[in-house]
């Protein structure tokens, strides 16, 4: 059985004020939740507030990106070591919002994901097509193509170690989520495709969705028997609509 994991992402949303609301709201509700984990990824600046408010909570914390170097002169950017030095449990690779916005090819999400598991992050590993890429037939091959590149560099054990997110680029933001089936369809792609390069590891691995998930879509999403909880943008700015998905992903758990 997979223990549900409710993820929110906050992009670049917030103040410090803000955070700390946020952080205070979940912290409020979150004990109540047994069956489920239950994580933030606050935007960079806001790492310390989180690792100050969670700090000895069940709630768990990462980080939106990562750099592929370990350290030296990459200005802007920030390596795997700072966020483990602020507590992050997971981190976020191959956002579509990065591969889209920052160019990001698999190859640097690939390295993006070994350089976090390295330093003992739990890597949340985002795939995902366009609505064109769909609309063409094209989305195992896309989802497929991005899932391989992590599996050519880290390996079966490596993907053993993180957690997928499956996010149709159409469906983030954009309060068109895919349907259960839809989504159920990819999961089950994914996990199969896993499995032919190990069956414990697939079964174990968490494959979480992303998209337009709110309260009252969560449970049916988290009820396919291949989706194990969510990967939230939105709904995870307001602490009752992320504590209400989060006790969806305790129901079925
Ligand atoms: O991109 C997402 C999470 O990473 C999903 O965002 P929304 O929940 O706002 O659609």
């Amino acid at each position: 059985m997979r223990r549900p994991l409710i993820a929110g992402n906050w992009k670049m949303n917030g103040s410090k004020a803000d955070s700390v609301d946020l952080l205070n709201g979940i912290l409020a509700g979150a004990a109540e939740i047994m069956r489920a984990d239950i994580a933030v990824c606050p935007p960079f600046p806001y790492l310390q507030i989180a690792e100050q408010a969670l700090g000895g909570s069940a709630v768990f914390w990462g980080a939106q990106d990562v750099s592929n170097e370990t350290s030296g002169a990459f200005t802007g950017q920030v390596s795997a070591q700072m966020l483990a030095d602020f507590g992050c449990h997971f981190v976020i690779v191959g956002h579509s919002e990065r591969r889209l916005f920052n160019a990001e090819s698999d190859d640097l999400v690939a390295r993006k994901y070994a350089q976090a598991m390295a330093h003992g992050l739990t890597p949340i590993l985002c795939v995902g097509e366009t609505l064109e890429e769909r609309e063409g037939g094209q989305t195992e091959a896309v989802v497929a193509r991005q899932l391989d590149a992590v599996l050519q560099t880290s390996g079966v054990d490596g993907i053993a170690k993180g957690v997928i997110a499956y996010e149709p680029v159409w469906a983030i933001g954009t309060g068109v989520t895919a349907t259960p089936a839809q989504a159920q369809d990819v999961h089950a792609f994914l996990r199969g495709r896993i499995a032919a390069q190990g069956q414990d590891v697939a079964t174990r691995v968490r494959i979480l969705y992303g998209g337009s998930m709110k309260p009252d879509n969560a449970q049916e999403l988290i009820g396919q028997a291949d989706i194990d909880g969510g990967l939230i943008g939105g709904a995870a700015l307001k602490a009752a609509d992320f504590l209400a998905i989060c006790r969806a992903g305790d129901q079925n758990g």
